[in-house]
């Protein structure tokens, strides 16, 4: 857990093979960008690449990927570039990936079953290992193969599973006590879907999810090109 509490205070501790470093927050932030595209070139039969395919599969400028690769002790070899799969395994490593991650998400209504039901979590080392709602009426109910069982069996399942990561699904009224709950159970890491601030004590990593804000930047900015077309 220590590089998911490290998010917060803005920098990790980097596994380097000379020295301890800190990776700065905006490197972390690329590092699972980087991991999925080696893992697609991986899964092309790619060998070795440059950083310039990298970067450009990555989305990023060949430079930043370089000096991002350069925390963690990877410099690729001149002429042949980067080994893929070291890299792939090197990030996956250092972002903490290589281990399995159970996880409960809590709110099992519309997105609480798309959740569920994406397989890209489980490919990425997160298992889930239980979907807990507060309404009787979803209990028994099957999603992705996993029952859908009450919110008060949180503390049984954070023990049973040692769970740390937990996924909150649930209206933005109730997020703030499910946050409370996982907490109290043991959980030190949130992602949160409701469109709230939820406050956790020192110690406890909350990363927030707002699709709409997503798409009120891209408003924003169509709103700017539309201005200037027709200025
Ligand atoms: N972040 C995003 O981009 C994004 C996208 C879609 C929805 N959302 C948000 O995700 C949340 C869920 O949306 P939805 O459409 O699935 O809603 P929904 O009403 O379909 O599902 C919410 C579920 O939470 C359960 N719930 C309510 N209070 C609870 C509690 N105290 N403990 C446990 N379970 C509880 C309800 O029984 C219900 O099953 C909302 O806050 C919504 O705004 C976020």
């Amino acid at each position: 857990m220590a590089s998911l509490r490290g998010w917060r205070e803005g920098l990790v501790s980097a596994r380097t093979t000379d020295s301890a470093r800190d990776i700065p927050e905006a490197t972390v932030a690329r590092l699972p960008v980087y991991l999925r595209a080696l893992t697609t070139l991986v899964d092309n039969g790619t060998a070795t690449c440059s950083s310039e395919e990298l970067a450009a599969a990555a989305g990023v400028n060949s430079a930043k990927l370089r000096k991002d690769l350069s925390y963690l002790g990877s410099y690729g070899t001149r002429g042949v570039g980067y080994d893929v799969d070291y890299l792939r395994y090197q990030i996956a490593r250092e972002i903490g990936v290589t281990q399995d991650w159970p996880v409960v998400i809590v709110g099992i209504g519309n997105l609480g079953h798309a959740l569920a039901n994406f397989s890209g979590f489980r490919s990425r080392g997160f298992r889930v290992v239980a979907l807990l709602d507060a309404d009787p009426t979803r209990r028994g109910e099957v999603v992705a193969g996993i029952d859908v069982r009450d919110f008060a069996d949180l503390d049984a399942i954070v023990r049973e599973h040692g769970v740390a990561i937990g996924v909150i699904a649930t209206p933005a009224t109730a997020a703030q006590d499910v946050a409370d709950r996982m907490v109290e159970a043991g959980i030190s890491s949130i992602l949160n879907f409701a469109p709230t601030v939820i406050a956790v004590p020192a110690g406890v990593d909350v990363r927030k999810v707002d699709l709409s804000i997503e798409l009120q930047i891209l408003a924003y900015h169509e709103q700017r090109k539309q201005a200037e077309a027709t200025a």
